[in-house]
């Protein structure tokens, strides 16, 4: 291998030497860090119930990681790796499919469903989210499903019973951010509640009602997010609660 002219041979062999010791002890942590999944399995009766994904434990997680981030590697490197490392750690402890439905921007779709579950979990790309709806409803608790909130072809949040919006994407959120999704799953095993609750509503919902956000739209029907349910309550509106999730984190501007 050809190594670059000028530089000082020795500190190159030193520097590599340091990076592959710090590599050690990185793998040799995760190495760890798997060695507790099965009693993880066993505490949590995972095993029992199906999906082992705990999404306001990871939210928890990603403010701390967040909070406790510095030097000049980019927070959003290594907040990829940690999804990679939860999720796969989430699929070890009972193994599921993702479902993602495209709704007119594949690239956006997989690269956001990729980010936030990384590349162990078997991942399907349906046309529509309303596809990925359906097949939650099916039944079975090792699914996720991954949606889109600005391509909305149909008001697929009608078709949720069993299933549930249960996390936000990105939750650390940066203002090149282009693709807004929600993460949907079957009844969790022990559900925390949501710090941001999300209500299908029939009807219009008045332009700047404080505190509610319009998540997306659809043939005559609206999904909104709201940390208050009383706050859609008192202007009148007719609503049906399908989930929630912990309230995004901002990190830059
Ligand atoms: O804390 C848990 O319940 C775990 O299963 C561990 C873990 C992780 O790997 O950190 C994995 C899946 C959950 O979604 C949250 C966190």
């Amino acid at each position: 291998m050809t190594e670059a002219k000028g530089g000082d041979p020795h500190r190159l062999g030193e520097l590599r030497a340091m990076i592959d010791a710090i590599d050690e002890s990185v793998h040799r942590l995760l190495i760890q860090r798997a060695t507790v999944i099965d009693e993880l399995i066993e505490v949590k009766g995972t095993a029992k119930s199906g999906a082992a994904f705990r999404p306001g434990r990871e939210a928890d997680m990603m403010r701390r990681l967040a909070a406790r981030h510095t030097g000049n590697l980019p927070l959003g490197a290594v907040e990829h790796l940690w999804r990679e490392i939860i999720s796969t750690f989430t699929a070890l402890q009972a193994p599921f499919t993702v479902s993602v439905g495209a709704d007119g921007d594949p690239v956006g779709a997989v690269e956001t469903a990729r980010f936030t579950f990384g590349f162990t979990v078997p991942l399907k790309v349906e046309n529509r989210a309303a596809d990925v709806v359906s097949w939650l409803e099916d039944g079975g608790t090792d699914k996720l499903g991954l949606v889109l909130l600005d391509r909305a072809a149909t008001a697929w949040w009608n078709g949720l019973e069993q299933a549930q919006v249960v996390a936000r994407l990105p939750f650390l959120q940066r203002s090149g951010n282009r693709v807004r999704a929600l993460v949907l799953a079957p009844p969790l095993a022990d559900p925390v509640p949501f710090e941001v609750g999300c209500y299908a509503v029939r009807g219009k919902v008045p332009a700047e009602l404080p505190g509610v956000e319009t998540l997306a739209s659809a043939n005559g029907s609206i999904l909104v997010a709201a940390r208050d349910a009383a706050l859609l309550e008192d202007a009148g509106l007719d609503i049906r609660a399908v989930g929630g999730y912990a309230a995004p984190l901002r990190v830059d501007g």
